[in-house]
């Protein structure tokens, strides 16, 4: 059973695909509700309000894949995730246009000062002349982080006639120009909007961005929005620039500790907010509480998903066309690691063929993957790869090459250890499986499958018969028996695939013989 821990409310109709899997046990709970039970989860569920700290995922020793059900991943710790090759997910795009909507509705209620006039009707007051406004026509409006939701806001504001200056260093002109609004540094948007809204993701960049040395570059009257996320304008520093009146008014939906509690920043009658709202429509949440539930369902079934934050993406049929090339990896980076039991700096991954035409990161990341795992003592998969090869000191490379060998793919791994390299080298057969074509400087050709024993040897008539006749003596069947050599009376290698595994006694009496040099068990 693949147990699912839904901790924040998500909708009930998105999660509706996850409930029609019999594989699939649904707990929807705080995560402070089920303590004891946390090593039994395989996914977590979440919104913004869950903190998925290390502390957390220490606990949840069995957890694969956390699952967001939005777009900020800031109550995420995406290193420590990774590090344990846990998989994150989001729902990038299902809450979009109600964050944009929100954003305009918060932007037309601070300059019409709607939520301060509402109160005071409530209060049976009748003060016209108290709420005067100004209209968004003809205003210049900044926006800093023109993402998804940025250009959603953009769009809404030329549609009101405003002017629409953009901050983003990732921005593409070409896109910029399709979309009607103009590039300018951080300080022009600063110096010339009069309003200005906030659309980057909360990173170490983001952090404090409208802090006290850009809220000084702002123009004195100047309207703030922040729908993205609390601490992109730093809340302290804003104080004073409310007091004197340089900010005419701020609106915001989301905080840098939420709840805010009794916020010194709540006690100005000029600023306006809402308790994280953005993303809180009928819509969106279906929307993105579908999408996550889809994307597990995938992840639950063996399939690539496509909105992970620490996998590359893959569609569907890019996996489809990579899977075979992705477990053949794995195979060769795992014998590899055994055969090469020794401290390495390097590894070299050479495509050939057709799959060099693939996408060959994923394939180079499980061939890693495949090699580190018998190395280290927790699991080491796609995800956590290349942060567990960089700890351990060891870089990689891909290459691509025209020198197929003959077989129609060729994928060969080049081991760089302390005094010794070693090259292994596979090929896919479609219908037929994967083949080991090349073993440290020998041709050859075996199934990369279960049990197998490595003999190197010099090449004498009868030493086949020697080692079967040691094995038959200690019950171990042959299923297979590869031979290969560098040239006669030379160099060479005996590959077996066993019906199980021979034990420390049965090597060291292999070993024993003449003319065999190395004997090694092989996993694969
Ligand atoms: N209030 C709410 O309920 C919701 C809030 N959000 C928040 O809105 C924000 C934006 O979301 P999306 O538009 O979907 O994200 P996105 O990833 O599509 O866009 C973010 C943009 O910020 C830009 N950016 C990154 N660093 C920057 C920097 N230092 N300066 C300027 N621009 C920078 C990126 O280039 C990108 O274009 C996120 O923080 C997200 O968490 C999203 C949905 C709902
Ligand atoms: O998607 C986002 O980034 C949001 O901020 C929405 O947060 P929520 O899921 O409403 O807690």
């Amino acid at each position: 059973m693949f147990r699912v821990l839904v901790s924040d409310a998500i909708s009930e109709e998105g999660l509706a695909p996850l409930r029609t899997s019999a594989h699939i046990d649904i707990v929807q709970k705080k995560v402070g509700e089920v303590e004891d039970e946390l090593h039994t989860f395989d996914a977590l569920l979440v919104r913004s309000a869950t903190k998925v700290t290390e502390d957390l995922l220490e606990k949840m020793t069995n957890l694969k894949i956390v699952g967001r059900a939005g777009v900020g991943v800031d109550n995420i710790d995406i290193d420590a995730a990774t590090k344990r090759g846990i998989v994150v997910i989001n729902a990038p795009n299902g809450n979009t246009i109600s964050a944009a909507e929100h954003t305009f509705a918060m932007m037309a209620a601070l300059v019409r000062h709607i939520p301060q006039a509402h109160i005071s009707v409530k209060s049976r007051e009748w003060n016209r002349s108290a709420f005067v406004g100004k209209e968004l026509f003809g205003k210049k409006l900044g926006v800093i982080g023109f993402g998804r939701i940025g250009s959603e806001v953009a769009k809404r504001a030329r549609a009101f006639g405003m002017t629409v200056h953009v901050y983003d260093p990732f921005l593409t002109k070409e896109r910029a120009e399709k979309l009607g609004v103009s590039i300018h540094s951080l300080d022009e948007v600063l110096a010339s909007a009069d309003i200005i809204t906030v659309h980057t993701p909360l990173t170490k960049e983001t952090r404090g961005l409208l802090g006290t040395e850009n809220l000084a570059k702002t123009k004195k009257g100047v309207y703030l929005i922040n729908c993205a996320r609390g601490g992109i304008i730093d809340e302290q520093a804003l104080i004073p620039f409310l007091e004197s009146g340089h900010v005419a008014g701020v609106a915001l939906d989301v905080f840098e500790q939420e709840p805010p509690g009794d916020h010194p920043l709540l006690a100005f009658s000029n600023v306006i907010a809402t308790p994280h709202l953005g993303a809180s429509t009928v819509e969106a949440q279906l929307n993105v509480a579908t999408q996550v539930a889809e994307e597990l369902l995938h992840f639950v079934e063996g399939q690539p998903v496509t909105s992970s934050i620490n996998l590359p993406a893959l569609s569907k049929d890019v996996y489809e066309k990579i899977q075979s090339f992705y477990h053949l990896g794995r195979k060769l980076g795992l014998i590899a690691s055994q055969f090469m039991n020794i401290p390495v700096q390097e590894l070299s991954v050479t495509y050939a063929g057709t799959v060099a035409d693939l996408e060959t990161t994923y394939i180079t990341r499980s061939l890693l993957a495949g090699f580190l795992q018998p190395r280290v003592a927790s699991t080491v998969n796609e995800v956590n790869a290349a942060m567990v090869a960089k700890e351990r000191g060891i870089t990689y490379g891909e290459k691509f090459s025209d020198e197929t060998h003959g077989y129609a793919n060729c994928i060969s791994l080049t081991v760089h250890g302390e005094n010794k390299t070693f090259t292994i080298k596979g090929t896919h057969v479609p219908n037929y499986g994967d083949r080991i074509v090349h073993f440290d400087g020998v041709a050859i050709d075996f199934a990369p499958e279960g049990h197998l024993l490595y003999i190197q040897h010099q090449d004498r008539p009868g030493m086949i018969g020697k080692v079967g006749n040691i094995l038959g003596a200690h019950d171990v069947n042959i299923a297979t028996m590869q031979v290969g050599r560098q040239e006669a009376g030379g160099k060479a290698m005996m590959i077996l695939s066993l019906d199980k595994p021979v034990d420390d006694a049965v090597l060291k009496t292999l070993a024993q013989i003449d003319d065999i040099e190395t004997v090694k068990r092989l996993e694969a």
